[in-house]
């Protein structure tokens, strides 16, 4: 049940015009807006007044809690650090595009709430919370056999492909990454933030942008780096989530016994050296029988990962190769970021690249390797 909306409360909004990048936009009616309202005091109540024991996490965008309604059915609530100068309207646009993307492999966005300067999302609550807390914990991580992985693996590339081809709207995800894949009862992934580019004003479509959204460690080099975003930065970041997934590491470093090595040096290092099996989650070797096709996922993410945008594939040969053990795949080339010689696990990542490309750049000492999405930065 939905809580009670503003109609008794509030004067009628206008219609809403929708912009979208396909020619099905159209002119949206009240109705639909006020579907998605939800009433603030009700939202504050059901969070108990946005109360710590409620909260689940904080972000880049904002802190999200968990709400439980009158009736009983929980909710996630996203509390949006709104630091945007667009207007109540536009954002009302914005979350209708956004609420209009439904896939099984997307958290589904139910509605919003506007007061004064508070913007709420309001989310599907999903139980079992996020990857990362699954992949990087080493008890929780014994959970994740290899079945369980590769569907889970499957399931985020259906969700990326979506948003780049499939939805009415071509959707840059632009922070893809562990802590943005939530899983339901049925360990069933679906991605979360999609969007946030576009509800925060950022630029959506295809090219060059001085507001980075993203974070270290996932970001394809050329978006980190000069800004550039595409559907092909998306494939980076998914491509280092396959490999997180497979060794359940982090992409930080490589613990190699007591080396740490960087993580993708490590990774193409053992791929040139056909030994690609060291890379496996030790834990995935004993249990499973499916040495073969871990590999073959290691190959997949390799591709992804490749430094030449147009050599990593589409979300759509990637479900393919995925999906069809028998297919073919090409070699992969050298990864981005493998030019790092003297590997200090204590820098982070992408500190040499703004020291040496970027003029400004940022204050390195706040950034860690993955662990900080970049919401609104100048970069050049
Ligand atoms: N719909 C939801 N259901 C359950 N838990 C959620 C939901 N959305 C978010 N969370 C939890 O809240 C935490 C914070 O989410 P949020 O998306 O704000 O931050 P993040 O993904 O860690 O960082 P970023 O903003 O950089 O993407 C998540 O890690 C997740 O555990």
């Amino acid at each position: 049940m939905r809580l009670r909306n503003k109609k008794q409360t509030r004067p009628p909004l206008p219609p809403i015009s929708i912009r979208s990048n396909s020619n099905t936009g159209g002119t949206m009616d009240i109705s639909t807006v006020e579907s998605l309202q939800y009433d603030f005091s009700s939202v504050k109540a059901a969070t108990n007044n946005f109360s710590n024991e409620n909260k689940l996490g904080r972000g880049g965008f904002g802190t999200v809690y968990k709400g439980t309604l009158e009736d009983g059915n929980q909710i996630a609530v996203k509390r949006l650090a709104w630091d945007s100068e667009q207007g109540d309207l536009e954002f009302k646009n914005e979350v209708l595009l956004v609420a209009k993307l439904q896939h099984r492999n997307l958290v589904r966005l139910l509605g919003f709430s506007v007061e004064g300067n508070e913007r709420l999302l309001i989310y599907e609550f999903l139980p079992n919370t996020s990857l990362d807390q699954f992949i990087f914990d080493p008890a929780k991580r014994t959970l994740l056999d290899w079945e369980m992985r590769c569907s889970i693996i499957k399931g985020i590339a259906k969700g990326l492909l979506y948003l780049h081809e499939d939805s009415r709207l071509k959707i840059i995800h632009r922070d893809m990454k562990t802590s943005n894949v939530l899983l339901d009862t049925n360990m069933n992934p679906k991605i979360a933030d999609f969007g946030m580019a576009r509800l925060f004003k950022t630029e959506e479509t295809e090219g060059d942008t001085t507001r980075i959204v993203g974070t270290y460690g996932y970001m394809a080099p050329e978006y980190a780096m000069h800004g550039q975003f595409s559907v092909k930065s998306d494939v980076f970041s998914f491509g280092i989530i396959v490999l997180e997934m497979v060794v359940g590491q982090k992409n930080q470093y490589f613990k190699n016994g007591d080396k740490k090595e960087d993580f993708l040096s490590f990774a193409w290092k053992s791929w040139k050296n056909g030994t690609t099996s060291d890379l496996v989650d030790p834990m995935l070797k004993e249990a499973s029988s499916s040495l073969k096709d871990i590999i073959r996922s290691i190959h997949i993410g390799l591709l992804c990962v490749q430094e030449k945008v147009n050599d990593r594939p589409t979300m759509a040969t990637i479900v393919l190769m995925l999906n069809s053990l028998s297919m073919a795949l090409p070699l992969p080339t050298e990864p981005a970021f493998f030019m790092r010689c003297n590997f200090d696990p204590e820098m982070p990542l992408l500190q040499e690249y703004n020291s040496t490309t970027r003029s400004g750049g940022l204050g390195s000492s706040q950034y860690s390797v993955n662990e900080v999405t970049i919401s609104d930065f100048v970069a050049r």
